[in-house]
C-alpha cells in the first residue's frame, strides 16, 4: 500500500477542486442522487455551518465508502501521547530540552509521539498540545485522525510522506504540514527515521495574519501554500483506525483503507508550506522589532489581536540596525513561548539550544540572550550588517500559560542546568561619582 503524490494546487484557504478520475466531481450540485463511478458523497466541515463566509471552511469528498464504515471504537493507550497538562502548580522556571532520543524498538509516528506541554483542551476548543516525535518505522495498516485539533507538523530531521484522505503531502525539514481536524492520514518515513515537532491546535483554525501597514505582500505568501491533488487507493484488509477524541486515543477495526477519496472540492484541506519562502520584514534603522513581525500563521482567540496560538519563525535574514543590540533583547512577556530549532543555530543562544531541542519560557518569566551572546553583540562592529544564515528556529506562542507535562519535567533529555546560561551576566553598573 502506497499512494504517491499526484501534485499540488496552490493558495491558502482557496476553493479547490480536484479529481483523480475525470468526471468524479458533480457539476452544479454537491450531493446528486447518484455520484459518478458509484462513489459516496460526504461533507466534512471544519467551521460551524453558519460561520461567516470569509471564515467558513468545508469540503465535499467523493469516496469509495463513507467514513462511518468501520468497527467499534475501543480505548487505546499510547501513554506518552496525551493532553494531561495537569491542574496543579506549574513552575515559572526557564526550561530547555535536548532532542527526543531516537527510539530503540520499531516505532511509527503515532507510537513515537511524546507530549511536552500544553494548555486548554478540546472540550474548551482553546489552547494547544505540544508534542515531539521520534520514529523509525512507517505507519503500517494504520490511519490516524485527530478530532481534538488541527495538526501543525514541523519536521526537523527526516522527510515525511503523509498520505491523507485528500491527497499526499511530501514534507522535508524546513517545510511544515497542516492537517485539519478530522482528516485521516498515515505517515511513512522515506529516510527510515524522523524527528520533529507537532502542535495540536484546539482553537480556531490557523490563518494568515493581516498585513496592516506592511502592505499587500510580505511574510508568508498565500500562493506558496501547497494543497494536494486527490489521490486514492482501493485496498481491503485487516487494518486499524486510530482516533484522538477528547484527549484520549481510540482504536477501531477497519476493513479497508480510508484513503479512498477519488475527488474532492472545497476549502477545508491539508497543506504544506516551505518556511524558506517566508519574506522576512525587519528594522532597517534602529532597534530589534517584536517577534510578531515573523508571524507565519495564527489561531485567533475571541479577543481581537490576542492569539490562541501564534506560529512564528526566525529565518535567515540580514540585520543592519544601527546603535542597536541586534539579537533578541532581555524580556518578559504576557504570552508564553515554546521554541524549537529546525536547523542551524539561533541568534539569541550561542550554545545549548540545538536542532531538535526545545525551550519553554512562560508568562512573565525573564529570558533573552545568553551571556556569551550578550558579550559578543554588545561590542560587535555595527558598520557591517550581520548575515544571519543557516538558521530556522520557530515559536509556538500562546496567550495561556504552557504547562509542561510531568514526563517532560522528568525527562532525561531535559537540560537541568539551563539557567546557568545567564549566570555569566555580571554587573557592569557603576554609579557616576
Ligand atoms: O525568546 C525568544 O528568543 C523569542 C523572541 C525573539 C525575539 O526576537 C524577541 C522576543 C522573543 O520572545
Ligand atoms: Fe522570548
Amino acid at each position: 500500500m502506497a499512494i504517491s503524490s499526484n501534485g499540488y494546487q496552490t493558495g491558502f484557504g482557496n476553493e479547490f477542486a480536484t479529481e483523480a478520475i475525470a468526471g468524479t466531481l458533480p457539476v452544479g450540485r454537491n450531493s446528486p442522487q447518484r455520484v459518478a463511478h458509484g462513489l459516496y458523497a460526504e461533507q466534512l466541515t471544519g467551521t460551524a455551518f453558519t460561520a461567516p463566509r470569509h471564515a467558513n471552511r468545508r469540503s465535499w469528498l467523493y469516496r469509495i465508502r463513507p467514513s462511518a464504515v468501520h468497527g467499534e471504537f475501543k480505548s487505546f493507550e499510547q501513554p506518552r501521547f496525551h493532553n494531561d497538562f495537569g491542574t496543579g502548580p506549574v513552575t515559572p522556571e526557564q526550561l530547555r530540552w535536548n532532542p527526543l532520543p531516537a527510539p530503540s524498538a520499531p516505532t511509527d509516528l503515532i507510537d513515537g509521539l511524546f507530549t511536552m506541554a500544553g494548555n486548554g483542551g478540546s472540550a474548551a476548543q482553546a489552547g494547544v498540545g505540544i508534542h515531539l516525535y521520534a520514529a523509525n518505522r512507517d505507519m503500517q495498516g494504520r490511519w490516524f485522525y485527530d478530532a481534538d485539533g488541527e495538526l501543525l507538523i514541523v519536521p526537523q530531521h527526516g522527510r515525511l510522506h503523509i498520505e491523507t484522505e485528500m491527497g499526499v503531502l511530501d514534507v522535508e525539514p524546513q517545510e511544515i504540514a497542516l492537517i485539519p481536524r478530522g482528516v485521516r492520514f498515515s505517515v511513512s518515513l522515506p529516510d527510515g527515521e524522523a524527528r520533529g515537532y507537532m502542535c495540536e491546535n484546539f482553537g480556531a483554525m490557523l490563518k494568515l495574519p493581516d498585513l496592516g501597514v506592511i502592505g499587500s505582500n510580505g511574510l508568508a505568501s498565500p500562493r506558496d501554500f501547497q494543497i494536494p491533488n486527490a489521490a486514492y487507493e482501493d485496498v481491503e484488509g485487516d487494518f486499524e483506525l486510530v482516533a484522538k477524541f477528547q484527549g484520549h486515543l481510540w482504536r477501531a477495526y477497519i476493513g479497508h483503507s480510508p484513503l479512498d477519496v477519488v475527488g474532492w472540492h472545497g476549502n477545508y484541506a491539508p497543506c504544506k508550506y516551505d518556511l524558506r519562502r517566508f519574506n522576512a520584514i525587519g528594522s532597517i534603522s534602529h532597534d530589534h522589532p517584536d517577534p510578531s513581525i515573523f508571524l507565519v500563521l495564527h489561531s485567533p482567540s475571541d479577543s481581537e489581536g490576542v492569539s490562541n496560538m501564534d506560529f512564528v519563525i526566525f529565518p535567515p535574514r540580514v540585520l543592519a540596525m544601527q546603535d542597536t543590540f541586534r539579537p533578541p533583547w532581555f524580556h518578559r512577556n504576557i504570552a508564553s513561548e515554546f521554541m524549537g530549532l529546525v536547523h542551524g543555530a539561533y541568534d539569541a543562544k550561542a550554545e545549548g539550544f540545538v536542532p531538535g531541542g526545545c525551550s519553554l519560557h512562560n508568562s512573565m518569566t525573564g529570558h533573552g540572550p545568553d551571556a556569551a551572546t550578550f558579550e559578543k553583540a554588545s561590542s560587535a562592529d555595527l558598520s557591517q550588517p550581520d548575515y544571519i544564515s543557516d538558521t530556522m528556529a520557530f515559536m509556538f506562542e500562546t496567550r495561556a500559560v504552557i504547562r509542561p507535562t510531568a514526563q517532560a519535567i522528568a525527562a532525561s533529555h531535559r537540560q537541568r542546568e539551563y539557567q546557568a546560561c545567564w549566570a555569566g551576566l555580571v554587573k557592569h553598573f557603576r554609579a557616576p561619582a
